[in-house]
């Protein structure tokens, strides 16, 4: 199982997910309580070292400015998880994690045939787009549509609840923000956990 944990601010937070065995790790670039400015995800990514792949997450954002920040903060994917058009997806520097949220009837043949290397699928948006850490209805991913080798689950995950979730929807990865926090900071006991508990569910 691949573990993306985002919302990193600090080196110390990159450090556990890295010590955890995270797969990525992502950088908010939007408007959100855990924004960070580029040239601090550049100074963070370095101390990480290259075996954690870096994510930008981006919601709504002009192509120029991703551009910048991608090469600025050295960024190995950008996250979309916004309504941006699979023509925007197909101009972008890196490959591409769509997000969408999650909804009844969902057209899944068209999610999966947008262009993007992997699709995360997160509850519906709350105060900011994403990492609202309310948890969605996995049987809604029961799909024959549902392309696992590319699905990505968010939306409210944490170590209490990550087994059951990898073991019902089997996805190619996790990813996971406010779930491994206490008071808004990452808290190293949780991301500890939820790494070991997702990488041991399989
Ligand atoms: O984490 C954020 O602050 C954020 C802001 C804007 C867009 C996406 C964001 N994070 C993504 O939200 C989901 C779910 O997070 P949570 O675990 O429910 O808190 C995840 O994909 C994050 O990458």
């Amino acid at each position: 199982m691949n573990v993306k944990i985002c919302g990193i601010t600090s080196f110390e937070a990159a450090s556990w997910a890295r010590e955890a065995g995270a797969d990525m790790i992502g950088f908010v670039f939007a408007n959100s309580s855990r924004r960070i400015p580029a040239e601090l995800a550049r100074e963070i990514g370095e101390a990480v070292g290259p075996n954690v792949k870096k994510v930008g997450v981006f919601v709504n954002e002009e192509s120029g400015v991703i551009c910048d920040i991608v090469k600025t903060a050295g960024l190995d994917y950008v996250q979309l998880h916004g309504d941006e058009t699979a023509e925007f997806a197909e101009n972008m520097p890196v490959p591409v994690i769509k997000a969408f949220s999650v909804k009844e009837n969902i057209p899944y043949k068209e999610m999966f045939a947008y262009p993007a290397k992997y699709i995360l699928i997160d509850s519906p948006p709350a105060r900011f787009r994403g990492g609202s850490g309310q948890v969605f209805d996995w049987s809604l991913l029961e799909n024959p549509d549902v392309d696992k080798n590319r699905l990505i689950l968010a939306g409210g995950l944490s170590p209490d609840n990550i087994e059951e979730a990898v073991q019902s929807v089997q996805p190619f990865a996790v990813d996971i923000s406010s779930g491994v926090e206490t008071d808004g900071r990452k808290d190293e006991t949780k991301v500890f956990q939820f790494v070991q508990r997702a990488k041991g569910a399989n």
